[in-house]
């Protein structure tokens, strides 16, 4: 899936995980960012990851999303190739509700961060935002779209507040 001049790239390790990263797709969409969503792993088509990865910079690609459950390798290669940041999203994957994940993408060892994000749908928006807010550092639209979204959000909360038998 692909939009124009993408700026957000998201990778996942299966297209198991898609229902799971729409999250981000749509969170991104509907701040106005400009995304693609590719599946490539790192264990089954590790070519595919590193020549994705290599090239992302030079497409303008500016932030990597990278998504993966059960023995999650994904990001961390990824972030093994680039400078780019890289955000990290654990899938809850088949078993272990998703520590396994979790554990193997946030243990990374000093040198080469992978900005890991919650477990499942929650950090699949949250990596969207995070994705969003660094980009808006240099797009002043974008950081006006963000907080805007927030804006909604908060309202949206008080608005939940009147509660009822
Ligand atoms: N963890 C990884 C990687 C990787 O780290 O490169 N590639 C696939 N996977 C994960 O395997 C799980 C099961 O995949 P299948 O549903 O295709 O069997 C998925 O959550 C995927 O992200």
């Amino acid at each position: 899936m692909q939009t124009i001049n993408p700026l957000v790239g998201i990778l996942m390790g299966s297209r198991s995980d898609w229902e799971t990263m729409k999250e981000t797709a749509r969170t991104l969409a509907a701040l106005g960012v400009a995304f693609e969503a590719h599946v490539a792993s790192a264990h089954r088509t590790p070519d595919k990851v590193i020549d994705y990865v290599l090239n992302a910079e030079g497409r303008g690609i500016r932030v990597l999303v990278a998504a993966a459950g059960g023995a999650a390798h994904l990001a961390g290669v990824c972030a093994g190739k680039t400078h780019l940041p890289v955000l990290g999203v654990p899938m809850k994957g088949w078993s272990l509700d998703g520590m396994d994940s979790l554990l193997s993408t946030v243990q990374m060892p000093a040198g080469i961060p992978v900005g890991t994000l919650a477990i499942g749908k929650a950090g699949a928006t949250n990596a969207a935002l995070l994705a969003a807010a660094i980009l808006a550092l240099g797009d002043p639209a974008l950081r006006e779209r963000l907080l805007a979204y927030r804006k909604a959000q908060t309202e949206k909360a008080l608005a939940d507040d009147d509660l009822s038998l």
